[in-house]
């Protein structure tokens, strides 16, 4: 185990921020903490960082007793958002930063740090100074510069956040391939559903100060615990008082077992998709997500009478 987090309490003032968590990430893993702002993430992630401390609670980084260290003494690296990169530093002197402060032999900085930008692909741009990087490479740099003095366990704080989906793209497969290739165990936040579930191993759930529900990204997907982790994992809909996703509801042209009639109010196109809304005869007002290929065979246009069956997928009793 590497990191177990066990009835961590955290107040600002009145505010509960995290109201008694407990969590046990395993070595190697890549764990998303995903959740709505506000929610606690961050300071979560600050406290099994050092960087803040809980006022009930344990945190154990490799079997060490860790709440009341500092920062430095963890063996974590972390890498924030807007990451504050020594300006006037070349990008190599930026990665070396904590091997210097070290003490380490020149010799194997050189040669750790020529390694590490050849592992985020910089090896090209040592010698430019931050500002001559995009925000794409300053959070490559970033991550170097974390690993230099090779942690134990590695903390992200949404590392991407402040890039264009494009960017944000190409480094989440990128982190998710340097992690095959280093194993360090990582922790990174993330209030994007796709991104927790396209990256990680495991995805732990932080809503209101608690954790909602941990697991595989497939298994809460498939699976999820309760109405909230549903809604926040992917798009939902109700059919007749029951949540579902809305590519798991069938749209049929003629009426069989366990169909409910109903009457189709719109139609939109996005992309590939083809959205159906609907209307039943309870007066539920369902959506449903087909392909185009779909909806072109039902020949589905406004007005038109269908009937929809839910196929074998997750569903939670909707509260309202
Ligand atoms: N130093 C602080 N003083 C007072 N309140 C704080 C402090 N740090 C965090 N909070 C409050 O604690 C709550 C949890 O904050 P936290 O940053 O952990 O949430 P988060 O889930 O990471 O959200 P986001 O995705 O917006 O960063 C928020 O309501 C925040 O305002």
């Amino acid at each position: 185990m590497s990191i177990a987090v066990s009835g961590i309490t955290k107040r600002f003032g009145d505010f509960v921020a995290l109201d008694d968590v407990s969590l046990e990430v395993p070595t190697g893993r890549l764990t998303a903490l995903l959740g709505p702002s506000g929610g606690g993430k961050s300071t979560l992630l600050r406290i099994i960082a050092g960087l803040e401390f809980p006022d009930t609670g344990t945190v154990e980084i490799e079997g060490v007793q860790a709440t009341w260290l500092p920062p430095q003494k963890r063996s974590v690296g972390f890498v924030f958002q807007h990451y504050a990169a020594f300006k006037h530093m070349s990008v190599f002197k930026n990665v070396a930063f904590g091997l210097e402060i070290r003490r380490k032999p020149k010799a194997e900085i050189r040669k750790r740090v020529t390694e590490l930008l050849e592992l985020v692909h910089l090896e090209q741009f040592a010698d430019r100074l931050p500002s001559q990087l995009s925000g794409g490479q300053r959070q490559r740099m970033a991550l170097a510069r974390a690993l230099a003095v090779q942690p134990e366990v590695l903390l992200l704080d949404e590392p991407f956040g402040a890039l264009d989906a494009q960017v944000r793209k190409e480094l989440r497969d990128w982190l998710r391939n340097l992690h095959d290739e280093m194993n360090v165990t990582t922790i990174f936040v993330t209030h994007d559903q796709e991104e927790a579930l396209e990256v990680s191993d495991e995805i732990v759930v932080i809503n209101g100060g608690r954790i909602e529900q941990v697991g595989a990204p497939a298994d809460l997907y498939d699976k999820p615990a309760n109405d909230f982790v549903m809604k926040f994992l992917g798009p939902v809909t109700t059919l007749d008082g029951t949540l579902i996703r809305p590519h798991d509801i069938e749209v049929l042209r003629t009426p069989g077992p366990d169909t409910v009639a109903a009457t189709v109010t719109r139609l939109t196109r996005v992309g590939y998709e083809v959205r159906a809304e609907l209307r039943t005869a309870n007066g539920s007002e369902p959506w449903v997500q087909l392909t185009r290929g779909q909806a072109e065979e039902l020949a589905l246009e406004p007005e038109r009478s269908v009937w929809l069956r839910t196929s074998g997928a997750p569903k939670t009793l909707a509260v309202s």
